[in-house]
């Protein structure tokens, strides 16, 4: 005669084995593990926070869990976003997390979507999901994802890491605000700092992912007193300090999620943030006269044949230190416009036009003094300031900023400089 342990319509004994641990957890429970076992959770974003919210809303067995990301993994994304192998560089991030965390719990669907989450994708993609996990890493994406979870009514678990910090905080849940009533306009595009400048660390966005899981799971489970909804976690590795900061609430005024909403369809956010659905790759727009811009070709070609010229590296120190193109000086653009700057950088010119009158080597007696950073913004920014702040002998030298910068070197001239 077979014996009935389990009561009808409850778990299924592979999940009682699986889960255990996790519902006998006060507040969790049978009912609180059915709910995870039900529940559905999109992921915008299969990098340093996708990967730890994938792998703990997986092995916590949530039902379906959806990962959205356009770009492939590359080695130098392994050192965080631990839900990617070595042996999925150059595949789909989507498709390497569906993996890994299909062979962790193979009870999970999982749906993968290898696009951007865009305004034209966003509303087709989101509408089968109970929950949204923001664990993108750009200003457009943020605001995307947030008025497409207010029009549709889902809470939006938001977390962003960056160098030794991180952050978190829940929006649109319970009549909270959401990142609209925090932030109405977007930060001027010069003030974001990305991870690929500053650096982050993979313990830090560990520590934030995993709390966006947490928070996830305590909103699926009903927990909803603890839910980290009109309040901010701030995490600051060095320190070892956690801080919890009461946020606005939800405003009346907010333009998604008033009283009299402004936006009641979702809108283009790359015009409105005047950036990309990236960060990274963010297309670097000319922004100064076209007589100041050299291409890596053009300026490959000049020190080729042996033309007179002063390079200086922009970047920070601890990235020039890291590598850098041969003769090249490093002044941050921080302390470009210094007047220490300024004399050294007029010496360097006196002492190469002074070179050059003895030198029959160099070819051309034009002096071009050449700025160059990892990607060719903040050489714009300092081919700007030097060209005012050296008016007075401009006519000695030819000044120019190279397109692309160290990244172009790299695809254009040569592979083996390293990119980080
Ligand atoms: N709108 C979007 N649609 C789809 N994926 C997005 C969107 N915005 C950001 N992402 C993805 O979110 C992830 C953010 O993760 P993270 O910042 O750790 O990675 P990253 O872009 O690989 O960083 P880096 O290349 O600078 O090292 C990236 O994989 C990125 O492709
Ligand atoms: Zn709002």
């Amino acid at each position: 005669m077979e014996i009935k342990y389990i009561k009808e319509h409850t778990l299924k004994p592979n999940e009682i084995e699986r889960y255990g641990r996790q519902l006998i957890t006060p507040d969790i429970g049978v009912s609180g593990q059915m709910s995870l076992c039900n529940a559905s959770v999109l992921i915008v974003g299969a990098g340093g926070l996708g990967c730890p919210v994938a792998l703990y809303l997986s092995s916590a067995g949530v039902g379906t869990l959806g990962l959205v990301d356009y770009d492939t993994v590359e080695i130098s994304n392994l050192h965080r976003q631990i839900g990617h192998r070595e042996s999925s560089k150059g595949i789909s991030k989507a498709v390497s997390l569906a993996k890994t965390i299909s062979e962790l719990n193979s009870l999970v669907k999982i749906n993968t979507y290898e696009t951007t989450f865009t305004s034209d994708t966003a509303m087709e993609i989101i509408k089968d999901y109970d929950i949204v996990v923001d664990a993108s890493d750009n200003v457009a994406t943020r605001y995307l994802v947030n008025d497409a979870c207010v029009l549709t009514g889902k809470p939006l678990v938001s977390g962003s890491a960056l160098k030794w910090e991180g952050q978190v905080t829940v929006y649109n849940y319970n009549n909270g605000p959401c990142y609209r009533c925090i932030f109405p306009t977007p930060p001027p595009v010069e003030t974001v700092t990305k991870c690929s400048d500053g650096g982050v660390l993979g313990p830090i966005v560990g520590v934030i992912g995993s709390l966006q899981a947490l928070e996830t799971i305590k909103i699926l489970t009903n927990n909803k007193e603890g839910v980290l909804s009109g309040r901010l976690l701030i995490y600051d590795g060095m320190s070892a300090v956690f801080r919890t900061v009461r946020i606005r609430g939800r405003q009346s005024g907010c333009n998604v999620c008033g009283d009299k909403p402004t936006v009641t369809q979702l809108i283009d956010y790359t015009q409105f943030c005047r950036s990309d659905y990236s960060e990274s790759a963010g297309k670097v727009d000319d922004r100064v006269d076209k007589t100041l811009i050299i291409t890596v070709e053009q300026f490959h070609q000049s020190i080729q044949n042996n033309h007179n010229h002063l390079l200086i590296d922009v970047r920070p120190k601890i990235q020039f230190d890291i590598c850098s193109l041969p003769n090249s000086n490093n002044i941050p653009i921080e302390e470009i416009d210094k007047k220490e700057s300024i004399e050294m950088i007029e010496q360097l010119i006196k002492e190469k036009v002074e070179n050059n009158n003895g030198d029959n080597n160099i070819n051309n007696n034009e002096l071009s003094v050449y700025l160059v950073c990892r990607r060719g913004n903040k050489s714009q920014d300092a081919v700007k300031i030097l060209d005012e702040k050296l008016k007075e002998s401009r006519d000695k030298f030819k000044l120019l900023h190279i397109k692309d910068g160290l990244l172009g070197w790299n695809e254009s001239i040569d592979d083996s400089f390293p990119i980080y």
